[in-house]
């Protein structure tokens, strides 16, 4: 058969075979859901169970004033700079901020307060305006924490999972963004051993009930805690996360009750999803298709 006699129309003078229609056609692959999917809706459950409400997350974009300085991150800390954060360009600066409390928290990175010394370097404006991709799910819990902080104190139990942006190479195990599933409780009077209660029960609830904590630092907690999980299919300890308690100079510029503590942790959904599904490689997990 060629393109010229088939115009010419001798297609008609050929024998076709019968057209057999009970013939069974090609089984229809069903959908599946997305594993992070899957995951984060059992993690979302767990929170949901465990008395949590879920915080607003759905600006990517944020002022460096809620995603470093009003966690008392110091304007020339490493994870500031534009190796680790996606600055914006267009619209690079914030429109606005709460002044009075700016007001706080230049002066407490500025010489402390509150029992703390602060930083002792000269804060700048034009630092806290510029605007980012988040680098991470806590400039939410900072925003909900000064909110709780304009109403009359009532305990809270907040959570966050979505996606956060970092400018860091990315390899087989890391890309620009993951998703951070972050936890935290605010009450009057919470010690590290509610820390330590809470994560147990939450790590319980994804069938990890050996936890062990390693001291650790992060800016914005003290003490804070790396938490590592004794996985019985590597044989191994794993770390699961990391963990503490929010300082009194984040949380006293905010106008919040002295005796009222924040504890917090936080780990990634790739992690657990990979591990759950045996996927090596993170690339596996977005784009092409994934063959489970
Ligand atoms: C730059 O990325 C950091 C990311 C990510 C992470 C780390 C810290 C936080 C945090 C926090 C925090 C601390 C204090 C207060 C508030 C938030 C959030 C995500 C994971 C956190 N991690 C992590 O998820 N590990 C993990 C979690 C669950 C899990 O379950 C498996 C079924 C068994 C397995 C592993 C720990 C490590 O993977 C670490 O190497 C990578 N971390």
């Amino acid at each position: 058969l060629t393109r010229e006699n088939l115009q010419k129309g001798d297609w008609k003078e050929l024998e076709f075979k019968e057209y057999n229609f009970n013939a069974k056609g090609q089984p229809a692959e069903g959908g599946h859901l997305h594993p992070l999917l899957k995951v984060r809706k059992q993690l979302k459950d767990i929170f949901l169970q465990m008395g949590f409400e879920e915080m607003p997350t759905n600006n990517f974009v944020e002022s460096s004033f809620w995603n470093f300085d009003a966690l008392f991150q110091p304007q020339q800390h490493p994870a500031r700079d534009s190796h680790d954060t996606f600055f914006l360009e267009e619209p690079s600066t914030t429109r606005e901020l709460p002044e009075d409390y700016v007001e706080r928290v230049k002066r407490v990175h500025e010489s402390g307060g509150y029992g703390s010394r602060g930083y002792g370097y000269e804060w700048k404006r034009e630092e806290a305006n510029k605007n980012l991709l988040r680098t991470h799910t806590t400039a939410v819990s900072s925003r909900m924490l000064k909110a709780l902080a304009e109403k009359p104190f009532a305990p809270k139990k907040y959570f966050s999972i979505d996606r956060v942006f970092r400018n860091e190479a990315v390899d087989r195990t890391h890309l620009a963004e993951f998703h951070q599933i972050e936890g935290l409780v605010c009450d009057r009077g919470l010690t590290l051993g509610d820390l330590i209660g809470v994560l147990h029960d939450f790590f319980s609830r994804l069938g990890m009930s050996k936890l062990r904590f390693k001291p650790a630092y992060n800016p914005y907690t003290e003490p804070s805690m790396e938490i590592f999980s004794y996985h019985e299919g590597f044989g191994k300890w794993v770390e699961v996360g990391n963990s503490g308690m929010f300082r009194p100079e984040m949380l006293l510029p905010m106008g919040l009750p002295e005796d009222v503590h924040v504890i917090a942790w936080g780990l990634s959904l790739e992690r657990p999803t990979m591990i759950l599904y045996g996927i090596d490689n993170i690339r596996d997990l977005f784009g092409h298709k994934v063959d489970l």
